[in-house]
């Protein structure tokens, strides 16, 4: 059984080829991480199974539901933090989560939430006097704040300190074990050895492998390299001169 099904997903910005080729699959339950150079279509996948972007060609599964033709269906299953978020300056960190949880049926209990990301001291400031990691913290919050089935978190920690990080971490970890299927673009390899169960590596709008992190580190040989790390791992299957796929089908 899958939860997220991506098969030939294509997407140009007029010349621009943001996806080429990509498909996988993200089991139920699973941290599922993205990861690959800057500018090799990742957001841009991610922004296609949540319906915020319309594929050109390929098609697209979630919860069984197709994101651009289901989308108000889909917008209570998923939830979405992406890159850069915005909110009105003047919303302050309560009224933001109390505004966002109203949207949905079935919300999570946002003052919870709010302690659980270290925004309680917080909730009275206004959006534009909160630092880049509050906002950060704010928008991992908004994504879990309507209970979602899947959440779709596209450069999770950047601009958090080492300690948020790893509470974010956990807090994924925790999403995940009440059943939520996690989908993780990243650029930290720390995190998604830590964190995700499988990783897609696109390259140039393509998936070149699909596998475990530990799976890719076992598979990659480097010569004067005893023991390479994920990080190795990842950039001998993306950099300029890579060809082709691993071994191993993507799936
Ligand atoms: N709105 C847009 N209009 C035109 N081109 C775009 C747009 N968004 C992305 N692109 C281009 O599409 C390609 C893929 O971009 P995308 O943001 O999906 O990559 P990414 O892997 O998420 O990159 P990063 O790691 O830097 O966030 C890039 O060449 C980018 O310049």
């Amino acid at each position: 059984m899958t939860v997220i099904e991506v098969s030939n997903l294509q997407k140009r910005y007029g010349d621009q080829v943001a996806v080429r080729d990509v498909s996988f699959e993200v089991r139920p339950g699973e941290i599922f991480g993205i990861v690959g150079p800057n500018g090799s279509g990742k957001t841009t996948t991610v922004e296609c199974l949540t319906g915020l972007r319309q594929a050109d060609g390929g098609t697209i599964r979630v919860l069984g539901l197709d994101p651009t033709r289901d989308r108000a269906e889909l917008r209570h299953q998923v939830g979405i933090q992406l890159q850069e978020s915005h909110l009105p300056d003047r919303l302050k960190v309560w009224e933001a989560l109390d505004l966002y949880s109203s949207f949905y049926a079935e919300p999570a209990d946002w003052r919870a939430l709010m302690d659980e990301l270290g925004l309680t001291a917080k909730r009275n400031t206004v959006f534009a006097k909160l630092s880049g990691g509050q906002k950060q913290r704010l928008s991992v919050a908004l994504a879990l704040v309507g209970n979602p089935r899947i959440a779709v978190l596209d450069e999770l920690t950047t601009g958090l300190d080492p300690q948020a990080r790893r509470d974010t971490w956990q807090l994924v970890r925790d999403v995940r074990d009440r059943g939520v299927t996690v989908v993780l673009v990243t650029h930290f390899m720390d995190e998604a050895e830590r964190l995700c169960d499988r990783l897609a590596v696109v390259r140039a709008g393509e998936v070149v492998a699909i596998a475990t992190p530990a799976e890719l580190v076992a598979r990659t040989e480097l010569p004067g390299v005893e023991r390479p790390t994920l990080e190795d791992a990842v950039l001998a299957l993306t950099s300029p001169t890579a060809t082709g796929r691993t071994a191993t089908s993507p799936n």
